[in-house]
């Protein structure tokens, strides 16, 4: 249904949202409307004129204030948007150096490139693929928000346009993330299909408008099952929803039959911004779930990387302020986790919370030593004052003194079994105890490969014997609390690439030796463990218990 030429009149209505049918006018093109309304009955041309000017006001100053009101594009941008309009466009066509008369007008703009690239944070595109570039303004736009790795493919019909880009595209850092296939957009399209690379993301359509139908339906086999498709012009000055303005006007009448076409679409949902031109956005429909299990629908309806959000969970993690732990914490906060970073030196766990702070991550800080039995019960109480619960909690703290077995002194071995073995069990009991009453959680105690093998040449046997009880108390705390619903599972790293190995002079020789004894012949980087931590912690590995997770690029198994 669209409203007709004499809908306003009939019903005096100045609401066109059929579900919000109202007297009141809510947005600009509804006071425009209600002026023009008023102007059509107005009694003497000065009462006209005057509900014309304040049309006239609204509609005029409509996009220079959007204009104001967005932030402005990087000085690359601006630049090619500015040489978008100085060239001199009608020449090269009568130089025969474009097939079609291009103009300037062409261009989607500024204000159309930066809600491209928006939308290419809003759906984390990595792989776009843009129907007719021109002057490249939205490809540009898109190459801003995608991360390393992404990609913009571009398609153009005219070499000249490619041409015309690419010192652009260099100058701005773009040359390798941008792609430009010239060409006829639909037979690039077919070639895309039948290489089966990657998915896009993201589907930018804004070429010829008679091809529009048959890029969506090209678009919809080569974006993933989340994807976007993006369409410019559609509603093309507003004629396709008046009738009388349709006559003659193919680009209208082809704009019009293609938003009939994709309104039919079982397949997708719609929406249809008054932006511009008109954009519409288009998203496939998940398939219907009725009669289907839960491997088809995911579990609880979530789809595998979805379960391993942590959004909404609580997290505290001790050791917090370097190395594993801080990495833990982002890995932790990134998948949507509340966390509190706990750690002896309180300044370390404040900067590595404030880190998260400024990503955007609920975060707090927490002085504890896992030593001292009077730290650990606060612990737990003020992470669930600080973050409203407890339901992950990363046992990481421990200490390492490397002595030989002939040279330990019962001073080291104590401090090592206290931090690195009872401090660990501190920490569950008061977690356990926390979670028992608040519907469960999951525990995570940091071991080591250690508790496999017998790390060399370095010595290390108190901290072995401290990592092999944590392994043990692990499986235990996991068959006493499973009744609970309380998960407990233990991570080992190898020999991870940490400040502690880089700055000590006793360790930094035996790097080459370790390098010998690990199958991949690297240490493990921190970033190596983040994943595994979001696993353990998130329902994903709901039936894992028990379990000590090794890392450690295969060196038990030499
Ligand atoms: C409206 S402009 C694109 C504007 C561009 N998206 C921007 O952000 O400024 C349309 C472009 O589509 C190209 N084009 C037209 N027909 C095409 C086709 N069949 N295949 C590929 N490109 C085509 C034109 O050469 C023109 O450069």
């Amino acid at each position: 249904m669209v409203a007709g030429k004499n809908d306003f009149e009939t019903t005096n209505a100045v609401a066109s949202d059929k579900h919000n049918a109202t007297n009141y006018p809510d947005t600009p093109m509804e006071m425009i409307v209600k002026y023009l309304v008023e102007a059509k009955s107005a009694e003497g041309l000065d009462e006209t004129k005057a509900l014309v000017q304040k049309a006239l006001d609204v509609a005029g100053g409509l996009d220079q204030y959007i204009d104001t009101m967005t932030t402005p594009p990087p000085q690359a941008c601006a630049e090619l948007l500015e040489e978008s309009q100085r060239h001199d466009w009608i020449g090269a066509y009568e130089a025969n150096k474009t097939m079609y008369k291009l103009k300037k007008e062409m261009s989607a703009g500024m204000l159309e490139g930066r809600f491209m690239k928006m939308l290419c944070h809003m759906t984390r595109a990595k792989r776009v693929l843009e129907i007719g570039m021109f002057t490249g303004t939205s490809t540009m736009a898109m190459a801003e928000a995608i991360p390393p790795g992404g990609k913009v493919v571009a398609l153009e019909l005219e070499q000249y346009c490619k041409d015309f880009t690419a010192p652009h595209f260099k100058k701005a850092g773009y040359g390798d993330t941008i792609e430009v296939m010239v060409g006829p957009a639909a037979e690039s399209m077919k070639k895309l299909k039948s290489q089966k690379i990657e998915l896009f993301d993201l589907v930018f359509i804004d070429a010829d408008k008679g091809g529009y139908k048959e890029y969506y339906t090209h678009a919809l086999d080569l974006i993933t099952p989340d994807g976007i498709i993006a369409v410019d012009n559609t509603l093309m000055k507003g004629r396709p929803y008046i009738p009388y303005e349709l006559k003659d006007c193919e680009l209208s009448i082809a704009i019009q039959d293609f938003n009939e076409f994709i309104m039919a679409d079982p397949r997708v949902e719609l929406i249809t911004l008054p932006f511009r031109d008109g954009v519409t956005i288009i998203r496939k429909k998940r398939p219907s779930p009725v009669g289907q299990d839960c491997i088809f629908t995911g579990m609880n309806d979530l789809r595998i990387l979805e379960r391993m959000s942590l959004q909404g969970k609580a997290a505290l993690i001790t050791g917090g302020g370097q190395g594993i732990g801080r990495a833990f914490a982002h890995a932790l906060g990134e998948a949507g986790a509340r966390v509190a970073i706990v750690d002896m030196n309180k300044e370390k766990a404040q900067e590595v919370a404030d880190e998260l702070k400024s990503k955007g991550i609920l975060s707090t800080a927490i002085q504890a030593n896992v030593a001292e039995e009077k730290d650990i019960q606060e612990m737990v109480d003020t992470c669930v004052k600080e973050l409203g619960g407890l339901d992950i909690a990363i046992n990481n703290a421990g200490i390492n003194k490397n002595s030989a077995a002939e040279d330990t002194l019962m001073s080291e071995y104590d401090m090592t079994f206290s931090v690195n073995t009872r401090g660990v069990f501190m920490c569950c009991q008061a977690e356990g105890r926390y979670m028992m009453k608040n519907g469960g959680g999951t525990i995570i105690n940091t071991a080591s490969m250690a508790t496999l093998l017998v790390p060399h040449p370095q010595k290390q046997l108190v901290y072995n014997c401290s990592k092999a009880a944590v392994v043990k108390m692990t499986q235990t705390l996991a068959c006493e609390w499973a009744d609970r619903n309380i998960r407990v599972n233990c991570i080992s790293p190898g020999i991870v690439n940490t400040a502690l190995i880089q700055e000590s002079k006793d360790l930094q020789p035996l790097v080459g030796e370790w390098l010998e004894q690990i199958p991949m012949h690297r240490l493990a980087e921190v970033s190596d463990l983040q994943s595994a931590i979001v696993f353990m912690a998130s329902d994903s590995s709901g039936y894992m218990t028990g379990h000590n997770l090794v890392l450690e690029g295969g060196q038990s198994l030499w």
